[in-house]
């Protein structure tokens, strides 16, 4: 259902050298499939995920999702299947701050199919367990449950795909597998396809399948790996 071949991706170095981050034959995700996408600090696991959702754009390279070649789309092309096939959970939530958790929920929607469904996004919040945070605005929210509007806003419009970027590095270690119980159940449960970065070998343990960048990646990054 996601097929990459021939990704290539290099940035510019502060100098004006190109820094190749990717490049990577083949990568492929199947319907309803769960990766934990693992890797060095500095390896092009967030620039992989963007390029898949159309954030960054490759430099070279097919993807195909759901049949669709989304390297041949317009930007405006580009950000409608995104919205109507693709969730993304980031690290920081990115929720609208001036909106509630429920409104958030239903903008995540809007985006996609161009319509709310006020029961959807309100079973959305109370499977994330937040009924009775529907009126709360994300600063009146704990970070855990920012996070969990941040994954009912990323299923709102049903996407085929959920990228997950280490979205538990701002959580309290207690609340962390929570979190990623949540995401992986409401994919389960929604037939959605998941691929989740994660520095945790604890969580990536939890997979059945586990991909190694650096193994599928053949361009070297010339960075300094760290440990997060
Ligand atoms: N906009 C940019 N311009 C130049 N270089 C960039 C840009 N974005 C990322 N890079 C570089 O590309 C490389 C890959 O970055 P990326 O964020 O994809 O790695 P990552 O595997 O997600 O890292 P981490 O695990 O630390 O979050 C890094 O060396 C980074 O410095």
């Amino acid at each position: 259902m996601l097929q990459l071949t021939n990704i290539k991706k290099s940035y510019r170095e502060p100098g004006g050298n190109p820094l190749p981050v990717l490049d990577i034959p083949s990568f492929r995700v199947e319907s309803a499939e769960q990766i934990a996408l693992v890797g060095r600090s500095g390896g092009g696991k967030t620039t992989l995920l963007h390029i898949i959702a159309g954030i960054t754009r490759a430099d070279s390279g097919s993807i195909v999702l759901d049949g669709l070649e989304l390297s041949q789309l317009s930007e405006p092309g580009l950000d409608k299947v995104r919205a109507q096939k693709i969730g993304y959970v980031f690290q920081t939530f990115n929720l609208l701050s001036g909106f509630s958790a429920l409104e958030n929920v239903l903008l995540g929607m809007t985006f996609g199919k161009g319509k709310y469904d006020s029961d959807r996004a309100r079973q959305l919040l109370a499977k994330v367990g937040l009924s009775h945070r529907l009126g709360h605005k994300p600063r009146q929210l704990s970070v855990g449950e920012q996070q969990r509007v941040a994954v009912a806003r990323a299923l709102a419009c049903k996407p085929s795909l959920l990228l997950a970027d280490e979205p538990t590095a701002n959580i309290d270690p207690r609340n962390q597998q929570h979190i990623i119980d949540l995401i992986r159940e409401s994919c389960r449960d929604e037939g959605v396809s998941l691929v989740i970065v994660t520095h945790s070998s604890e969580v990536a343990g939890q997979f059945t399948r586990i991909e190694r960048l650096e193994q599928i990646n053949r361009a070297i990054a010339d960075v300094v790996a760290t440990t997060k």
